[in-house]
This record gives structure tokens, sequence and C-alpha cells, in this order.
């Protein structure tokens, strides 16, 4: 019965009782350097737009071509999330905050945290004030340190975290604080990369090999990261930190007894908010920074605009609107290097037709906006990395509707509004200053590390001041 696919199923491979196909998905995946790579394959061997597979015993499709990812992103039936051991492990053991919860929990919580970062300034010019306040820090690390090769992946995700955690625990958190924090959520990443699979799969196994799963190590990176949150909260509960911040905000609801304002659920939110946003956003400008040393003509393009439409004065998220090249080129960043490839995983909430094929309830929903952000039917030579595409005749944007790095719908990114901010002021601030050369004698890979998230491969770049150019 196991190896009988449900009526009208989206094609795929076939299933072998247990596994299900997830043999032909490793291999795959294996073959191809990356999970959403491999099943884009796959997707192409069966002529599909909705690939059906099995993996273990969990169904799995994934919806490719704009009409579905619109429709999978938008529909309510979609809204759901696995309530997978992953997941639970994912959430210090319970599957509550926001990013792996549903129903009236995930709603109602979702709303809050928005509303509640809105009114600490988020996505406002006060958000601005402290991105540009951390682009001056990094000029100023930059001008001190630019006499040897500078790693942009150890500088970018601490300036995104600071900001964060402003947001969440309404101070600056010292540097060696932070840089723990970023090597523990980097380290679990890499161990869920390397453990998630199986023990979802077969979650028992964490009984018999606890430490060779992977899972005694994911337990007790959860408890370090635990603490340091948990630090956080003790301060503002005894009242060591005065700031409005989305922590005193959630305590104020716990205070006054509503059911499902817990600590618990304060933790996992803040998790939420620091493992979503901070490699993300970091990955984005590293790409960006990768491609300008790999074209110099494009990064004088690109500085040309910026010198002549902002000359010294520092940039804030208005000027996109006048920057068109750079917007432009963020875009065609984004579109080329997806950060999140395969988006999801949702939870179907009831039985549903997508494309014509019917798909049960419960059945796990993966959506590639990388293959999207390919889709020969949208995009003229896909391959080719080409800012100008978005720019119409009359010099302004276009095309952006077809873009979704942050998904879409009612579980669209939250963080959009930082992340976008964040890499515009960042990216044109360091420009505007520096020249960015290679600084080695090989350029480095174009390729990216395509986990969970996408990733340039490890660079150094040489940064020379514009002052010093002239
Ligand atoms: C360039 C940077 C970013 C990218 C590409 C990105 C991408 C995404 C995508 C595609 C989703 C939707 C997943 C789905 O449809 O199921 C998402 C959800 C989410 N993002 Fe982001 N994100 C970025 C930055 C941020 C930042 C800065 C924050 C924090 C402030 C954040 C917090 C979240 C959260 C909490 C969710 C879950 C929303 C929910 O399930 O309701 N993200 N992100």
């Amino acid at each position: 019965k196991s190896v009988t696919k449900p009526r009208k199923f989206p094609p795929g491979p076939k299933w072998y009782p247990f596994i299900g196909c997830t043999g032909v998905v490793n291999s795959m995946t294996k073959s191809y350097g990356s999970q959403w790579k491999g099943l884009s394959v796959l997707a192409n061997e069966y002529c599909t737009e909705v690939l059906g597979l099995k993996l273990g015993k969990e169904l799995v499709v994934v919806v490719y071509g704009e009409k579905n990812i619109r429709q999978a992103f938008t529909d309510k039936e979609f809204e759901g999330r696995p309530d997978s051991f992953f997941a639970k492990l994912r959430c210090l053991g319970k599957r509550i905050g926001i990013t792996f919860a549903d129903g009236p929990l995930w709603r109602e919580h979702r709303h809050f945290t928005v509303k509640q970062l809105r009114n600490v300034g988020f996505g406002k010019s006060a958000m601005e004030k402290e991105i540009q306040n951390v682009l001056s820090n990094i000029i100023d690390y930059i001008g001190k340190n630019n006499d040897r090769p500078i790693k942009l992946m150890s500088i970018m995700p601490l300036a995104v975290m600071n900001v964060l955690w402003k947001y969440v625990a309404g101070e600056q958190i010292n540097e060696e604080r932070l840089t723990f924090l970023l090597d523990i959520l980097r380290a679990r990443t890499k161990a869920f990369a390397m453990a998630g699979g199986w023990l979802n799969q077969v979650p028992w196994c964490r009984f018999i090999f606890p430490e060779l799963s992977g899972y005694s190590l994911i337990r007790s990176m959860n408890r370090q990261l635990s603490e340091i949150i948990e630090e956080a909260i003790n301060k503002h509960k005894i009242g060591a930190v005065q700031e409005q911040d989305f922590i005193y905000s959630f305590l104020q609801e716990i205070d006054s007894n509503k059911s499902s304002f817990t600590e618990e659920q304060l933790k996992v939110i803040c998790l939420d908010l620091l493992i979503a946003g901070s490699q993300t956003t970091s990955n984005v400008l590293e790409f960006a920074f990768l491609v300008v040393l790999r074209n110099r003509p494009l990064q004088e393009k690109l500085f040309s605009e910026i010198n002549k439409l902002l000359g010294d004065d520092p940039p804030c998220w208005a000027d996109s609107h006048r920057l068109i090249y750079v917007s432009a080129f963020l875009l065609e960043v984004q579109r080329y290097y997806t950060i999140v490839p395969l988006a999801g995983p949702r939870r179907l909430l009831k039985d549903t037709v997508i494309d014509g094929y019917l798909i049960p309830k419960d059945c796990t929903v993966l959506i590639s906006v990388g293959d999207l952000h390919f889709d020969s039917k949208i995009w003229d030579d896909p391959h080719d990395f080409k800012p100008e595409r978005f720019i119409d005749e009359r010099g302004a944007l276009k095309n952006t509707e077809h873009m979704y790095p942050f998904g879409l719908g009612r579980r669209r990114c939250p963080g959009d509004s930082l992340a976008k901010s964040f890499v515009f002021i960042v990216f044109v601030g360091i420009l505007q200053k520096f020249r960015v050369e290679c600084s080695s004698d090989e350029m480095p890979s174009p390729s990216p590390l395509i986990g969970l998230i996408s990733a340039p491969q490890p660079y150094t770049v040489q940064l020379i001041s514009r002052k010093k150019c002239n």
C-alpha cells in the first residue's frame, strides 16, 4: 500500500517501501550539488510543473511555474507548516514561534510581531538611522584594516545581527557575544543540513545514536541559544534594559495573562527573527560584492551613478528610487542568486487541486522560486547577468512583479523592508567610498554553495579608498 501513489498525484520517481523515493532524491542532490537543482532536473525529466515525491513516510510536492507558484504562495490551504520532528527540534522542542507554527497561534503571533516591530521603528526612518550607524562602523573598520584582504563574510552577518538584536532586545550587543551567537547559528544550520533529513525521517535513531545522529549537538546548541535569549529577557525583567523593544512589548502581554503569550513562545520568536534575518540578508550583500569584484566595468557604472546622484551624501532608502541602475543591479543579484531557491516548506490544510493534480491534505509543499527566477518564458537569456532587464525605455524599473525573493501572500517574509534597506544602504555606502578589488591572483568563483539558502564560496577583497583612486 505504501508504494501506491494516491489518485491523480503528480508525476515523479517510483516509490519503494519505507524510503519512498528518498534514494533517487539523494542521488540527484549529490549529482547536481543541491537539492533544489536535483529536484529541478527531476521535474524536467518528468516534464511536469508539479513534482510528486515520497520521502520516507512524508508526501512532498514541488511546485514550478509562475501560475502554480502564485497559487501556492497565496491560497489559504497552503498556509500550514509541516508538523515534523525537524520543526520541533528547530523550535527548541515545541512547534511554536512564527516560522514553523500555523493556525491561530501563527496568525496571532505573526500579527503581533509585525505590529510591534513597526511600533519600535522597523520599516520606518528610525530603522534607516540604525542601518546608517552600522554602515559608518563598517566604513571605519574598513578604513583601519584595508591594508590587508578583508573577508566580507565576517563583517556583514555581524552588521545585520546588530540591527536585528537592537529591535529584539533593545541594546547593542557586544561584539564577542555577537560573534558567539552567529557561530552557534552557523554551526546549527550545518548540523541540521547534515542530520536534519535523517532525524526527520527516522527520529527514533536519536535514542540509539544520540551523538552520531547529530541530535546531541543540536540539543546542546539549542541550549546555548536559549541561554543567550533568556539572558536578554531577564535583563528586561529586572529593568536593566529600559528600551521599548520587542521583548519589552511581549513581556507586557505575558503580564496581562494572554494565554498564548509565554516566555517559551517569546524565545522562539526571537530565534525565528535572528535565524531568518541574519544570513539571508548578508548573503545578498556578499553576492553583490562578488559580482562587482568580478566585473570592473559594471562596478564603475554603479559607482558613476552613485557619485553623480549622491556625491558624498550618506545613502538612504529613498535614494533607491533615484539610483535606478543600482536598484536594477540589486534586483538582478537577487534573481541570479536566489537566496531561498526552495521556499516553504508548507503543509496543505485540505485536499487541493494544483495544475490538475490532486494533492492530499497534510502533504508538504516546496515552492521553486529559484527556477522561476530562471524561467525563459519570463526572462530573456536568464543565465546572463543583466541588470538592464529591470529597466524600461523611459529609465524606470520594470519586471519587478516577476520577482519572488521574499515570497508572497500571508506568509511573505516580514523582514523584507529591513533586508531591502540594509542591502541598499550598505552596498551603496561601501561602493561610494571604496573600489572593490581582488585580493589574490585568482578571481573567486561565481558559483554559489546552495543548501537551505544560497551563499557565495568564501572570498576576500581588497578595498581601495576612492580618495586614493582619484
Ligand atoms: C534578503 C533577505 C531575506 C530573504 C531572501 C528572505 C526570504 C524569505 C522567504 C522567501 C520567506 C517565506 C517562506 C515561505 O513562503 O514559506 C521568509 C519568511 C520569513 N522571514 Fe525572511 N527573508 C529575508 C530577510 C529576513 C529578515 C531580515 C527577517 C527578520 C526580521 C526575516 C524573517 C522572516 C520570518 C520570521 C519568516 C517566516 C514568516 C512566516 O512563516 O509567517 N527575513 N523569508
